[in-house]
């Protein structure tokens, strides 16, 4: 066991810088050392009750939960903003000329402009505590999300939300999916292809194989609500000759697009829709897709009340709209990207796996024969992992009692299939689907763990559509973060899990872009 005096020198250490140590005469320095006492008391007390498996890594990641509350109180006192929506703003051939504000070498962007703006949240500042800013809607993960119906319309105004009163559309064309988000306002003479558009998307639920529309993600916002659909990028050259048969676009019209897709599929918009793509970078769209959600939607951020349980799928939602920076943005496309975020308008890409949505519906497809999403996930919730997966138990006959591990522990993700003459003989592709949600879900919540230890980060939030409509997975994942930071991290969830990043294109002409 480790004594107290090492315990105090080790968190003394880690914690204060060389040079402030070797002087250590300041009153920030005695301030620090002074809580660092209280911190080291509290601890004493926590590591006696808990007595963990390893006291260092427990000492340290109660530390960095601590030092990121001290950031977030301090942080709380920056007034938020978010990018002011001009309806005079750029677009077309100007955007190339607003692209030179960004900071290309960091990724970070330069500061917007301050001029408060209806977008720029009121001094409503919300606790960092999670007690002071969670709202129990007594949901679980499986229930409708009726209540996205709720509005904050006072916030922005359908003016806003157009360009010279016409609505615009977003899309984000990713490696497996395309998202389109798109704003209809109550009350507005529309142009006729624009109102061939809404009527084309709002008269139908599916569009050609693949499409589909999330009418449950609707939400009211201002005066007019938001629209979100989806399809399959590989179905886009049919998808364009549908658009183009339906005549949705004017010759020459520009549409706003992220996503490696804005890039690959320029060509092909501009021939054969004659369509013009107004290009955003892809992680910049997500950031401000989800700053403007979660400023507009009361319960589009939530997180799973008891994640020591695998099965539980009780969620409460959370107030994200208070500060409570820095966080961790993961988001699980067909790959992965991990973004530290330091506020609305900075942020970084610290990590990424290309072990992600695309490898578990490229393995389902291998080894399933799921044809698509719906139906891998569906067969999973019905699947057993432990008949694929080999266990603790498997190897130990029970567990592995030196360094805690349960017989129920995961030893090795289809393990046990080697351990068989017939692989295929007892299992189903549900029990295959479900080991691949597992081994995705947890080695990205691992991976997300290891980072924000890094970057010291207790927050870590979920999107991207590997998550789409998938509590099992959410499930894996805020269980994993529970298990590897002893409690200390919390896994956030959002409700329009893949489609920040077209409202994120949505609002391009708001903000900067990259190309034209
Ligand atoms: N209807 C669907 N069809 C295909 N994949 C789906 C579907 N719904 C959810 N998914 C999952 O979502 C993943 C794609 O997520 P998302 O749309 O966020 O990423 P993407 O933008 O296509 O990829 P990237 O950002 O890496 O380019 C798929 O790999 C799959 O795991
Ligand atoms: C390439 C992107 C950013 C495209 O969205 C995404 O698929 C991703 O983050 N892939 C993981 C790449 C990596 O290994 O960092």
């Amino acid at each position: 066991m480790v004594s107290d005096t090492e315990i105090r020198r080790d968190v003394k250490d880690d914690v204060l810088p060389r040079d402030s140590r070797r002087k250590a005469a300041s009153d920030e320095d005695y301030f620090l050392l002074h809580k660092i006492d209280a911190v080291f008391d509290e601890l004493r007390a926590e590591l006696k009750d808990h007595r963990p498996r390893d006291p260092l890594m427990f000492l340290r990641n109660h530390l960095v939960h601590k030092v990121a509350q001290a950031h977030d109180r301090k942080s709380r006192r920056r007034a938020r903003t978010f990018v002011p929506a001009d309806s005079n703003a750029v677009i077309g051939s100007d955007l190339k000329a607003a692209s030179s504000h960004e900071d290309g070498e960091s990724g970070r962007l330069a500061p917007e402009s301050t001029q408060s703006s209806p977008m720029t949240s009121s001094s409503d500042e919300s606790s960092i505590e999670l007690s002071d800013n969670e709202t129990d809607t007594k949901q679980t993960s499986e229930t409708s999300h009726s209540n996205l119906r709720r509005h904050r319309s006072h916030r922005v105004s359908a003016s806003q939300l157009t360009l010279s009163g016409q609505p615009l559309i977003g899309l984000d064309i990713g490696g497996t999916l395309c998202k389109i988000c798109c704003f209809e306002p109550n009350s507005c003479d529309l142009q006729a292809t624009n109102r061939r558009k809404f009527d084309f998307l709002k008269n139908s639920m599916t569009y050609g194989t693949t499409g589909r529309r999330d009418s449950a993600l609707s939400f009211d916002c201002a005066d007019g609500k938001f629209h979100f659909i989806s399809f399959e990028t590989r179905r886009m050259p049919g998808a364009i000759e549908l658009m183009k048969k339906e005549g949705l676009f004017n010759d020459d019209e520009v549409v706003l697009a992220t996503g490696g897709g804005a890039h690959k599929y320029a060509d092909l918009f501009a021939k054969k829709l004659g369509v013009l793509l107004g290009r955003g970078d892809e992680l910049t769209c997500l950031l401000k897709g989800l700053n403007f959600l979660l400023e507009h939607v009361p319960d589009e951020c939530y997180y799973f009340t008891n994640p020591k349980s695998r099965g539980d799928p009780r969620t409460k939602s959370f107030d994200m709209q208070g500060t409570v920076y820095p966080y961790f943005l993961v988001n699980i496309g067909s790959g992965v990207s991990i973004l530290r975020v330091d506020n609305s308008d900075s942020y970084d890409r610290v990590s990424g796996t290309s072990i992600g949505g695309g490898t578990y519906m490229g393995l389902c497809r291998l080894l399933t024969k799921c044809e698509n999403f719906d139906r891998a996930t569906l067969a999973a919730a019905t699947g057993d992992s432990t008949r694929v997966d080999m266990l603790v138990s498997d190897i130990y006959g029970g567990d592995y009692d030196s360094f805690g591990l349960k017989g129920d522990v995961v030893a090795s993700a289809f393990g046990k299939i080697v351990m068989k003459d017939d692989p295929w003989e007892g299992i189903t592709k549900g029990d295959i689907s479900r080991s691949l949600i597992n081994m995705i879900g947890i080695n990205v919540a691992q991976l997300a763990y290891l980072c924000a230890m890094r970057y010291e980060v207790t927050r870590i939030l979920f999107a991207g559509n590997f998550l789409r409509q998938n509590p099992l997975t959410q499930n894996a994942i805020a269980f994993s973060v529970h298990y590897w930071s002893h409690g200390l991290m919390k896994a956030f969830f959002l409700r329009h899990e893949g489609y920040f990043g077209s409202v994120g294109a949505y609002f391009l002409p708001h903000q900067r872009q990259d190309s034209s």
